[in-house]
């Protein structure tokens, strides 16, 4: 092929989710330069499936807005196939998660410009994630009242993505903090700057004036959606290849012998199109977990011993892509409350009640459907164990590590974990949070307060991988969940302290029968059985295009940009080594907004 250079883009996104939007709204500010997003899903605007936050889950497994990818089976959690949502449409997963707004602590950002990163520190990263938001302060007798306490100088006051704290609060959540305090924990003032281990009441990315939900889409796209002729976005558009031409002369193997990529296939309304970048110019993948490294694959870009037995021409031996995935796993522990008349997101399940919520919403933007979720712990080993039995379990871990026949990168990512358990004051090991509802299928008309287990830093580290050539194939995603003992102990301790923490303080005259798993759980062979059969993935799955140096299993540079490639790069989930203490949206929007940066300011365009 002959692309048309002069028809082409400065730049083309894959993927209108949280960093494809975040870059497409900051590439096209200058209007000399032409952006292209291409989406596979819907544009959703007005949605209130997606922008009413108590209608939060209601559209999982709807393949209009969701991917609904499955692990393969995981041979360490009986076989279970694991589901694994992911948003599709503008906005992504911001359009369909659970809008919980927090980010992590400075030293883990640190450690990720330790790995090898030069220009990715905690200062940096608290700046571009400013940036990216406008908190609105609650009002002062709604915050008194309910203990809500934040540092404004940790937020942004002029960023595109509207937070704030959730308006509604269960009475279910309200003996949180006395009750955790009861048990050590030090109250936060604010998780979002810097410092998370302990107490807190959560924020959202919810627009307090509306209250709808802030997707990327509403925050970075919506607002210039017909104000910019440079900016072109479509979806229903499915990206299916990164063209990589063969031919010297075509697409040489040109500056500093690297191979460009002169543009992207892809499928609208049944047909195949194409869209090239001008001379040059930039694709970017923002495609999501799990997709971008696919469309490197497909495109001869990986390990050969994955790409050759597909008959796949290898472009650039890259033996990272795909590797390096890391996901943290979520599981409830549910109460019956004592009094059913406690308001909970269990009512939303009555048709009545929740025609009642959706009109109260309708008329003042007030009541259940206004909800979120409030009461937040991020609890350390040493709450788990105690210091002595922590001390003990690290130790062993580490000697596992240091003697065990593990790569040098591998040895090296999970010394930071160990380093962070060392520094408990620094570092969390596991979220509990109070959702006001159960957390599967509750009995109609009971109330319930589920205590969220959220594992933070699993040791565990798997691959996502194509089984096939064709793009609608979806790859083999396989985490290795509980593979890693140390896991499996984590699991069962923190079950045992939300037990405690449920019998504590308030909890006592608001908590009844434990329904799930219930008191017949009891050893930590059963308690562990119930994690595996019955915990989900959290969503926040990094790794698969990891931003290391080459010789370390790198899959892009710390700008960001494919080894090996002149005009290719991945800004998304793929791109980020380890894990976080905190739920990735805050973190990923500073990433997406210091790549805009990165981009603009280097030379290619
Ligand atoms: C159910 C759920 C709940 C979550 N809850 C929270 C939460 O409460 N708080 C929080 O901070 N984080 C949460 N997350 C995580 C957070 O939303 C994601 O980490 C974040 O959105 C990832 O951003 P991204 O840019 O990597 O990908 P995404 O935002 O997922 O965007 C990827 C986009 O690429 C598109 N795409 C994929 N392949 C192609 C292709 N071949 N061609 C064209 N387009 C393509 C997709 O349709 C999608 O729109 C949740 C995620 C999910 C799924």
């Amino acid at each position: 092929f002959a692309p048309d250079k002069s028809q082409g883009y400065d730049y083309i996104i894959v993927g209108g989710g949280l960093s494809g939007l975040t870059l497409a709204n900051r590439l096209s500010e200058n209007p000399g330069t032409s952006v292209l997003v291409l989406e596979a899903g819907s544009t959703h605007f007005d949605d209130p499936l997606i922008d009413i936050p108590g209608n939060v889950g209601m559209v999982l497994g709807n393949s209009s807005y969701d991917w609904n990818y499955v692990t393969v089976p995981q041979p360490y959690a009986n076989n279970r196939s694991f589901q694994y949502h992911r948003g599709k449409g503008l906005g992504g997963s911001t359009s369909i998660n659970y809008m919980v707004w927090n980010r992590p602590a400075i030293a883990e950002l640190d450690a990720i410009g330790g790995l090898g990163n030069p220009g990715w520190n905690a200062e940096d990263w608290f700046r571009y994630m400013r940036k990216s938001e406008t908190f609105t302060h609650p009002e002062p007798e709604f915050a008194a009242a309910n203990n809500l306490t934040f540092i404004p100088e940790a937020h942004g006051d002029s960023g595109p993505v509207h937070t704030s704290f959730p308006i509604f609060i269960s009475d279910a959540q309200k003996p949180w903090e006395p009750a955790l305090s009861e048990l050590g924990l030090l109250r936060v003032k604010d998780p979002l700057a810097g410092h998370n281990v302990g107490i807190w009441m959560g924020q959202s990315n919810v627009n307090n004036k509306t209250q709808k939900r802030f997707s990327s889409s509403e925050a970075y796209y919506r607002p210039i959606a017909n104000e910019r002729p440079n900016l072109t976005v479509w979806t229903s558009a499915f990206v299916t290849k990164i063209l990589v031409s063969d031919h010297q002369k075509e697409a040489p193997q040109s500056r500093e012998g690297l191979l460009s990529i002169p543009g992207v296939q892809y499928q609208k309304n049944g047909e195949t199109k194409y869209a090239y970048v001008k001379d040059r110019g930039e694709v970017i993948l923002s495609a999501g977990f799990g997709r971008s490294s696919q469309l490197l694959e497909l495109a001869g870009i990986g390990d050969p011993r994955i790409l050759e037995p597909l008959g796949i021409d290898v472009k650039i031996n890259l033996p990272g892509v795909g590797t390096g995935i890391i996901d943290q796993l979520l599981w409830g522990v549910s109460y019956e409350l004592k009094n059913s008349s406690i308001v909970t997101l269990d009512d939303i399940k009555i048709p009545e009640l929740k025609a009642a919520a959706l009109a109260e919403y309708d008329a003042n933007k007030t009541g259940l459907m206004t909800i979120g979720v409030t009461a937040y712990s991020l609890v350390t080993l040493d709450d788990l164990v105690g210091h002595r039995k922590a001390t003990e379990m690290i130790d062993i871990q580490a000697t596992k590590i240091s003697r065990g026949n593990f790569s040098q990168t591998q040895k090296e990512k999970w010394n930071v974990i160990i380093n962070g358990l060392r520094n408990p004051s620094e570092v969390g090991l596991v979220e509990i949070s109070g959702f006001p509802a159960f957390f599967t299928t509750a009995k109609i008309g009971k109330k319930y307060l589920t205590f969220l287990g959220h594992y933070q830093f699993p040791f565990s580290s798997g691959t996502v991988h194509i089984v096939s050539k064709d793009v609608n194939v979806q790859p083999a995603m396989d985490p290795h969940y509980f593979e890693d003992n140390f896991d499996s102990q984590v699991f069962i301790e923190s079950t045992k302290l939300i037990r405690k923490m449920a019998r504590a303080g308030g909890f006592a005259d608001v908590l009844g029968d434990e329904i799930d798993p219930g008191m017949r759980v009891q050893s930590d062979e059963e308690i562990l059985e119930y994690v595996k059969n019955f915990s989900a993935t959290a969503y926040h799955t990094v790794g698969s295009a990891q931003m290391l140096p080459r010789e370390k299993g790198g899959v892009v540079s710390p700008e960001l940009k494919v080894y090996g490639t002149n005009n290719l790069r991945v800004v998304d989930m793929s791109v980020l080594p380890l894990q976080f203490s905190s739920h990735p949206m805050g973190m990923l929007y500073g990433v997406a907004e210091k790549a805009a940066d990165i981009i603009k300011s280097s030379i290619s365009v």
